[in-house]
């Protein structure tokens, strides 16, 4: 029988987390097509302040990666994030009226996410930074696929639910995954105990951060 892969082995020791997650009322309401209206825009605009230091936490990636090819796929990346994410978000705001210097984005569980997911990408290595956003788009293609699937009313939210099921962001969860097994087979065993403490830590503070639509 061939080993378990580095990833299959993360996504199996945080089993119990990442069901958290994906069992969360934010999940739930968009599958269920019952976000409520102001949720949602809180979620918006705590969302659009994350993509823009998802620039960051990928540029960090670029600098720190080993390989032209591993480097050419980040500036893809960034590539996507800045001129089709972050542009979804300002037709957002501009179609809906929504100012975002009125929101409170500096709120903890917001705040932990960021930094928390910045500081990681900051601190430790190409790795690390790897294994926290495999954590943050694996969850999300994950759930996006399902409710992709169900009724969703506001065409803003059926398409960043849509966004998350394309296969351009299918193939950027399958790279990171395959960026973690690639290097998992010459790793030290106390080096995929950390990173997947970091998968672990992420995907909590991916819970707080979909807790604070709703506070
Ligand atoms: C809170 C939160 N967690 C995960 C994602 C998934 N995601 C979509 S794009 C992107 C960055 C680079 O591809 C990430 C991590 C998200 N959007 N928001």
């Amino acid at each position: 029988m061939a080993a378990e892969s580095l990833s299959d082995r993360i996504l199996r020791e945080n089993d119990a987390v990442l069901g958290a997650m994906l069992s969360h009322r934010f999940v739930e309401d968009v599958k269920n097509d019952r976000l409520s209206k102001e949720a949602f825009e809180r979620y918006l605009v705590y969302e659009g302040a994350f993509v823009d230091s998802a620039i960051s936490i990928f540029a960090y990636a670029a600098a720190t990666a080993g390989t032209m090819p591993q480097k050419r796929w980040l500036i893809a990346v960034l590539d996507a994030l800045a001129n089709e994410q972050i542009a979804y978000f300002e037709r957002t705001f501009a179609s809906r009226g929504i100012d975002p210097s009125s929101f409170d984005t500096r709120i903890p569980e917001v705040e932990a996410f960021r930094v928390g997911m910045l500081d990681i990408a900051r601190r430790g290595g190409f790795l690390d930074t790897v294994a926290a956003m495999f954590a943050a788009e694996w969850m999300y293609w994950t759930w996006c696929r399902q409710a992709a699937n169900r009724p969703i009313s506001d065409p803003l939210l059926k398409e960043w639910v849509d966004m998350h099921v394309d296969p351009n962001f299918a193939a950027q969860a399958q790279w990171l995954k395959n960026e973690l097994d690639m290097a998992g087979e010459t790793l030290e065993d106390d080096e995929t105990v950390r990173l997947s403490a970091i998968f672990g830590r992420a995907m909590q503070l991916e819970i707080d951060f979909h807790d604070a639509p709703y506070l």
